[in-house]
């Protein structure tokens, strides 16, 4: 089969309601592989503008603060009495968030276009600058794949919210994080208040389509049973940051199924900057033959995308060399890890 043909297949899968505002969607999953080309010129800026604003979120990325929060984010001058209304009240702005639904058969998945990191490209490109400067960024850091040393080119580094978090990450043991920065703190508690709305939509009564979707029980009764405030909800405990400096820097296919992540939580992923390919396909237990890509999901700035268990039991995921993307990307994968 032909990638194509098995694209076309994945998009299937998914469901979807037209008539539904805010209803999920498929992805067509293929339809932006080669949007980044080059770096953000003012065309690419304003493409990006207007699909990021069609997902509008109701809060501002950074409401959420810790007490002695150093990080202020006062909505900028041109912005409109609405949004500035918007920000100050949690009313909804433009739109509903779209959740689009791009679960593959045995991995629920959900996605949501430009809507964490600030309001516009320009709010997004200072959040990721500041990411960029965090102290903590490593190169060449040498870890294993399927028993193999290999060194990374990519920057990586974690953060945790303190205590006695440990992560072990291809083969590297990362004791004891440094602590959330408050940029990561505010970008945390966003992509958290997020799923919290997400989550009371599946399950509140009504026609929504996502309600069909199978996520872990357990996970949707921990989050029905937090505050619906802006409060902070503390769903992840760890993340890992991901700075790949150009198209040629990559991460191969891998499961994230470490024991110590916490079978129900789904992992959080949020990029900033170029648009990078997503790819996915089955694990090895899955298929004897030969494993196609099943899916490719275009991730750009502000989207976020949360991988529901048993994703990582039955896909690897990577993000694939793109020589003729040009300019940086930032990942951060939330995740909760459980202390044993
Ligand atoms: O950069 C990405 O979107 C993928 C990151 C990822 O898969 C990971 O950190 O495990
Ligand atoms: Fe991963």
């Amino acid at each position: 089969m032909s990638s194509k043909q098995s694209i076309d297949s994945t998009a299937k899968l998914g469901s979807s309601t037209p008539d539904c505002n805010h209803a999920p969607k498929v992805v067509a999953i293929e339809q932006v592989e080669e949007r980044n080309h080059g770096s953000f010129s003012e065309k690419q800026r304003s493409m990006e503008e207007r699909r990021n604003n069609s997902g509008r979120q109701s809060t501002l990325f950074g409401l959420c603060h810790r007490s002695g929060n150093k990080r202020s984010r006062d909505p900028s001058p041109q912005k409109s009495v609405h949004q500035k209304m918007a920000s100050c009240l949690r009313l909804p702005s433009r739109s509903k968030p779209m959740w689009e639904n791009i679960s593959l058969p045995k991995g629920p998945m959900l996605l949501l276009r430009g809507c964490v990191g600030g309001w516009d490209w320009s709010e997004r490109r200072s959040t990721r600058e500041e990411l960029a400067s965090l102290p903590d960024w490593k190169c060449d850091v040498k870890f294993k794949i399927y028993g193999k040393a290999c060194q990374m080119r990519r920057r990586i580094c974690q953060y945790s919210s303190g205590g006695n978090v440990s992560y072990t990450y291809s083969g590297v043991k990362n004791m004891n994080a440094p602590e959330f920065p408050q940029i990561l703190h505010d970008i945390k508690c966003r992509v958290e208040n997020l799923i919290c709305d997400c989550i009371s939509e599946i399950t509140k009564d009504g026609t929504d389509s996502l309600k069909n979707l199978s996520f872990p029980a357990e996970f949707i009764e921990r989050v029905k049973s937090m505050n619906s405030d802006n409060s902070e909800k503390n769903l992840y405990n760890y993340c890992l940051c991901n700075h790949y400096r150009s198209g040629e820097e990559y991460m191969g296919y891998h499961s994230d199924d470490e024991g110590c992540l916490d079978p129900h939580t789904p992992i959080a992923s949020v990029s900033f900057g170029i648009t990078r390919n997503f790819d996915i396909r089955a694990r090895k237990k899955m298929s004897d033959v030969g494993r196609p890509r099943l899916a490719r999901v275009a991730l750009g700035d502000g989207d976020l995308l949360l991988m529901f268990p048993p994703m990582q039991d039955n896909y690897e995921h990577s993000i694939p060399v793109q020589k003729k993307a040009v300019g940086e990307r930032i990942n951060l994968t939330f995740r909760r890890i459980t202390t044993k």
